[in-house]
């Protein structure tokens, strides 16, 4: 079957619509489908995406499509950037429409609910072999990567010949550095971790504290990353990069990041609800915390920061007490093994 479009997209949220702006912009046809007729009706009548990207036009490259079969049938290459704890349903609604010749990238960044399963095994479970898979991740503001300002990412897959298909698609000289990256489990946790160290130095922002107790939870949450990554076949390395390191820095110290400013307010005295209505899009560390910790646990990984969000998510802790439980640690060497 032959490619009438480039590459389509599923999600027309903040970051589907920022990717597909951004391929679109690189001279590729581009379909972006979204679950929401009247949504994507707004996207062709403002050629913006008033509700997630104000202000931004989208290139006419880009074309906003409502019915899955038609998006679907348009190419092979298949971007999916739904929040994770829909990620299964959107794969499965897809299943019976895709074309033979697929290619399934995602940028979700999270696990699977409850199981906390990476979502190349919800994939493959879903889809089974045939398909080659590959995910995007690093730290990518959507606002930033739609206004053209210079971003870099990381791309790995199942597939070489997919995973450089997708760094010439998304490359520009001019805008966003694509690094080939081999580390597909790597660069998956990574982002879905980073949520959750990003709640924390939300919360410790929001209790006041400063640069030093922020700069720490970076630093030791990069150690919790990387002892959960290897202990489930990630390479130590990938975590200095772009999915590790670099999404850390960028959603621990800014407050573009949802769930920074999700552990702000935690930090500031509300209660999650609150926290989570007042963002108003997805938060996907407020489930990832419950999934990376039941991970860990599986694994018997000490993760401690990540063990005090979740007890403030979920067992009624507030973010003073896990401060607290945080400094009281008994003292270890820096490089041990465990925490
Ligand atoms: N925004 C960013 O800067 C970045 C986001 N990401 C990741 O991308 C993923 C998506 O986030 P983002 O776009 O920001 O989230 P948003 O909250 O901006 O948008 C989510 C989109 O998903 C749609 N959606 C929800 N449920 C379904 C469904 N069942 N089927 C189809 N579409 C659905 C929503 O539609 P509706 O509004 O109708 O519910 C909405 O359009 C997340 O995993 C996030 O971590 C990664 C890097 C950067
Ligand atoms: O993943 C992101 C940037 O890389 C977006 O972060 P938030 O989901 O916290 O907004």
């Amino acid at each position: 079957m032959k490619n009438t479009a480039d590459i389509t997209v599923l999600g027309a949220g903040s970051y589907g619509t920022a990717l597909a702006i951004s391929l679109a912009s690189n001279g590729h046809k581009t379909l972006l489908w979204g679950h929401d007729p009247e949504h994507i009706e707004n996207l062709k009548r403002d050629r913006a995406n008033e509700a997630f990207l104000p202000g931004i036009a989208l290139p006419d490259l880009l074309i906003p499509e409502s019915d899955l079969a038609t998006a679907l049938a348009a190419s092979n290459n298949v971007l999916v950037v739904v929040p994770s704890h829909v990620f299964g349903q959107v794969l499965k609604q897809a299943k019976p429409l895709l074309r033979h010749d697929a290619r399934i990238v995602w940028a979700t960044k999270g696990l699977e609910p409850e199981t906390g399963r990476l979502l190349q095994e919800v994939a493959r479970e879903v889809l089974g072999e045939q398909y080659p898979l590959a995910v995007l991740s690093g730290p990518t503001f959507a606002k930033e990567l739609a206004a053209g300002m210079p971003t870099a990412i990381s791309v790995a897959g199942t597939d070489d010949t997919f995973t450089n298909d997708l760094v010439e698609l998304l490359h520009s000289p001019s805008r966003l550095r694509v690094y080939a990256n081999d580390d597909f489990i790597g660069l998956q946790l990574g982002g879905a971790v980073k949520n959750v160290i990003a709640i924390s130095a939300g919360m410790s922002d929001g209790i006041g504290f400063g640069a030093n107790a922020r700069t720490a939870l970076i630093t030791r949450g990069l150690v919790e990353l990387t002892r959960l990554g290897e202990a489930i076949g990630a390479q130590g390395s990938t975590f200095m990069g772009m999915a590790g390191l670099g999404d850390l820095v960028l959603t621990c110290t800014d407050n573009q990041s949802r769930n920074r400013r999700f552990g702000l307010a935690l930090g500031q005295g509300k209660d999650v609800d609150t926290a989570q209505a007042e963002i108003g899009q997805v938060v996907e560390g407020y489930r990832n915390t419950k999934e990376v910790y039941t991970l860990a646990k599986r694994l018997g990984v000490e993760m401690p920061i990540t063990e005090q969000v979740y007890r403030v998510l979920y067992q009624g802790g507030t973010p003073h007490e896990a401060a607290k439980a945080l400094l009281g640690r008994e003292k270890k060497s820096e490089t041990a093994e465990s925490d």
